[in-house]
């Protein structure tokens, strides 16, 4: 079964719509942008959370004291980083960690990213590389380059995901699980239909895996 992570909640009321929507993560971005939250309200929230729950931090370049520091006063379970963070980083960062590869026009040099990374972070987020920014476009790239990765570390996809393209992404990359942010939103908010329709369509065409996912 392919996860489903919903990120870039700003308020207890969306990432309540995002686990009745039926979604396994949950995100919360602590990087400069419009969905930055707060420690303390992020914090609120996470506490008003059922179980088994997956909550996710994410940070670009942040100060890994500082990292640290939120992971621990908010509880909580992985790190999610999008930017130049190292592999010694992410071994001092005292959550799990999620690393972005910023996917272009080609495929990146998976085998060295593999082994620099391979063994410090729990799983691989391909996210589109859009000039200037570092995550959360809505922007997809060609999912096709990711049939030709040799990554062995559970991939998550991301990037311009919604309701209608989530499937055929699901298809194309046989991901761990895919994540989203701006396609389930409306007027730049979270939109409970749409975060359904999202979770919906990715347990509709989850196949189940007995072999090694990526
Ligand atoms: O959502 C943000 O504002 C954000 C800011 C900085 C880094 C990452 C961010 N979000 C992550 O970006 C991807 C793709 O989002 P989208 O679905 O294309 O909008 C996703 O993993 C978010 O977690």
């Amino acid at each position: 079964m392919v996860r489903v992570k919903i990120c870039g909640l700003t308020n207890k009321e969306s990432a309540w719509a995002a686990v009745e929507a039926g979604a396994d993560a949950i995100g919360f971005v602590f990087a400069e942008g419009r969905r930055r939250i707060t420690p303390v309200l992020a914090r609120e929230i996470i506490r008003s959370l059922p179980p088994y729950i997956t909550t996710t931090g994410v940070f670009v370049n942040e100060e890994l004291n500082q990292v640290n520091q939120i992971a621990d006063f908010c509880r909580l379970d992985l790190l999610q980083l999008h930017g130049d963070e190292t592999p010694e980083y992410c071994n001092r960062a005292v959550r799990p960690v999620v690393k972005t590869i910023h996917m272009g026009a080609g495929v990146p040099d998976d085998e060295y990213i593999q082994n620099r990374y391979g063994e410090r972070v729990r799983a691989f987020l391909l996210d589109t590389f859009v000039a200037g920014a570092t995550g959360g476009t809505g922007q997809t790239f060609p999912w096709s380059s990711v049939q030709k990765m040799r990554i062995r570390t559970p991939i998550i996809l991301a990037g311009g995901l919604h309701p209608v393209n989530v499937a055929e992404a699901i298809r194309l990359t046989q991901p761990f699980s895919v994540d989203v942010s701006s396609g389930v939103e409306t007027n730049g908010q979270k939109d409970p239909a749409k975060m359904r329709e999202f979770v919906h369509a990715v347990r509709s065409c989850s196949p189940v895996f007995f072999g090694d996912p990526h």
